[in-house]
């Protein structure tokens, strides 16, 4: 199955209060991929969390992603995001087995991207590609990048960092394959919203 679509990216403190509220209603309008991501240490809390979205993802046919935390992912049979300081890929893809989804950061790196690849990556993620909310310091990557990876890479490619509405098309153009999006989805003022803007990114993305 090809990886295409909007990969909507969970944030704590922006979802508190309506996290499985906005998150349904982000499955609502369609995602194609969902992460569970939580910077905090608490371990019960992280489980309980990450159980409730494999239930919704199951409910809508949508695929889950835990951050970081590759033993996690094994323990609810999902997939994973390994940026560059989370371990090396290789020994994950073989705990989590061929099937699972496995993504990478490569920040503006076609190296690390190649490297990704070699190590049993299911999609490379660049970024960041605007200003961003959620992690205003994340190295930059341009769109001339994503013109680069889209010659020299044969696997999906994500892009992430501050996209919203307004500033995707630039890299939909450019053969982006998932758009992965905190901010730009969750920073709304209703699940209603949310939804509305799921469908719209997706409609960009030109998906159903
Ligand atoms: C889809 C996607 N792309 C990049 C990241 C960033 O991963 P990382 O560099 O490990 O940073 P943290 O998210 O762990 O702070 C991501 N999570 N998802
Ligand atoms: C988690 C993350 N990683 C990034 C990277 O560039 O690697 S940017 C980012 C935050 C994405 O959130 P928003 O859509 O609100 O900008
Ligand atoms: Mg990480």
């Amino acid at each position: 199955m090809k990886l295409r679509g909007l990969y909507a990216v969970t944030d704590s403190q922006l979802l508190a209060g309506k996290f499985l509220a906005y998150v349904e209603a982000a499955l609502e309008g369609g995602v194609t991929l969902l992460q569970y991501r939580d910077k905090s240490s608490d371990e019960a809390r992280r489980l309980r969390e990450a159980e409730a979205l494999r239930n919704l993802c199951e409910r809508y046919k949508t695929q889950l992603i835990i951050n970081d935390d590759a033993e996690l992912a094994a323990r609810l049979g999902v997939g994973v995001h390994l940026g560059q300081t989370d371990g090396p890929l290789a020994p994950v893809r073989a705990l989590l087995g061929h099937k699972a989804i496995v993504g990478a950061t490569c920040h503006a790196s076609l190296a690390l991207a190649e490297q990704a690849v070699s190590e049993g990556a299911s999609y490379v993620a660049f970024g960041r590609f605007f200003n961003s909310n959620t992690k205003p310091g994340a190295p930059s990557a341009n769109l001339e990048l994503l013109e680069q990876a889209r010659i020299k890479l044969h696997i999906p490619v994500c892009a992430i960092g501050g996209i919203t509405l307004e500033n995707a098309a630039p890299l939909v153009a450019r053969g982006v394959d998932l758009l992965a999006v905190v901010h730009g989805l969750f920073g709304a003022d209703s699940s209603a919203e949310v939804t509305r803007r799921a469908r719209a990114f997706n409609e960009l993305l030109q998906i159903k």
